[in-house]
């Protein structure tokens, strides 16, 4: 393939940029959203929370690591697009397996480099993240911004059923051997309702010598308490918490049987279920330097967020406590609820940007496990 071919983003507004392909020839809509992460491209294309954006790095080169297959939070890439300013044109790590540009075609992942994107994300901080289309077949930049606006976003939508696993799993990998704290078997075991769920989520809840069991996000309460779980683990996901109605009826019914722990969309579903309102950030928070305050001990920890949306502080309901605040802009990122065991936060302790600040909360959610009273 020719790596030089023409590719053009365009958005709602109006404005077009022009650059070249690196990943697969194709079109694709989505929300332009931008993540500031210097590493962890990989993390983020196999991020299902990705599903239905185009996303663009502001770190200015992307790729100088490769790509291996130990890092992968998915089995394949599932966001829309990925806009880059410079593929690096060569890779160097001993764990790489191969490249970046390679990659991205032989996953049919619409690509492009050698924009400026500094440009384009100053406009979507000041504007807000927008609709947008990713081109490397159409370039004429009207019909591109005219497909643009009349593509759906991702308001509404739900895209969970698009990135939810169809059948039941038992998962068995561990986290890698700089971090597995090998704990012995726990004999607990959690059923994880997953949303498009992070892979090194289920990794940490096994490395704690937890058995974990992935279900479909549409899964009934009593099809889960049949399972006989110990904990109940509510996964990260894509897009809209709102119309995930299915979802925040599944967690009402199970709020009070078991010990219930959510992360990201699990965050924003739990508290809907409870009665709270979300709302759309302007422009998101994604990325691998967010401090968060933890209420409960004071301390500041350093996290990793990928999210659009987020709860509303004046809509929780008198069962909700906030346990954690975003001090970047003092929106909610974690909640508790005042009766029964169950808790969640708005960004990502599985990943490793403190590098170790937030995994305590799988601790915590250990804790809530083992202190269940038995036969419980
Ligand atoms: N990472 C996630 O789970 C994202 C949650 C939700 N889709 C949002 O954008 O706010």
């Amino acid at each position: 393939m020719n790596t030089r071919a023409p590719a053009k983003l365009a958005l709602e507004d109006g404005t077009v940029y022009t650059g070249i392909s690196v990943g697969a020839a194709g079109e694709v809509d989505g929300e332009v959203v931008f993540n500031t992460a210097m590493t962890g491209y990989q993390e983020i294309l196999t991020d299902p929370s990705y599903r239905g954006q185009i996303v663009t790095m502001t770190s200015p080169e992307i790729g100088n690591y490769g790509i291996n297959d130990d890092d992968r939070e998915h089995q394949e890439p599932r966001l829309s697009g990925f806009v880059i300013r410079e593929s690096s044109r060569v890779y160097s790590n001993y764990r790489a397996q191969g490249g970046l540009t390679e990659y991205l075609q032989k996953h049919g992942v619409v690509a492009i480099a050698e924009i400026d994107t500094r440009a384009l994300v100053r406009r979507i901080r000041d504007l807000g993240a927008m609709k947008g289309i990713l081109s490397t077949t159409d370039l004429d930049d009207a019909s591109l911004v005219a497909k643009a606006k009349a593509s759906p976003g991702l308001v509404g939508r739900d895209l969970v059923c698009e990135v939810m696993p169809k059948s039941v799993e038992t998962w068995s990998v561990r986290l890698d051997e700089w971090t597995d704290a090998s704990t012995p078997d726990s004999g607990a075991h959690i059923v994880c309702l997953d949303f498009g769920m992070k892979w090194n989520i289920p990794r940490h809840l096994h490395s704690r010598g937890n058995r974990v069991t992935i279900v479909p996000g549409s899964t009934t309460a009593d099809e889960i308490l049949g399972m006989e779980p110990d904990g109940i683990f509510l996964s990260n996901g894509p897009g809209d918490p709102e119309p995930l109605e299915y979802a925040q009826q599944t967690i009402r019914q199970l709020i009070g049987k078991k010990p219930i722990f959510g992360i990201c969309l699990g965050h924003q579903l739990l508290s809907l279920a409870c009665g709270a309102k979300a709302f759309k950030l302007k422009f998101g928070h994604r990325g691998v330097n967010q401090p968060v305050l933890d209420l409960t001990t004071g301390k500041i920890e350093i996290t990793t967020q990928n999210h659009g949306f987020a709860i509303e502080q004046s809509s929780l309901p008198d069962c909700l406590e906030v346990t954690h605040m975003n001090l970047n802009d003092d929106t909610v990122a974690g909640v508790r609820h005042r009766q029964h065991d169950a808790f969640s936060v708005q960004y990502h302790p599985e990943a490793s940007s403190g590098p170790h600040d937030s995994h305590y909360l799988f601790d915590r959610f250990q804790e809530s496990i083992s202190s269940q009273p038995a036969g419980s």
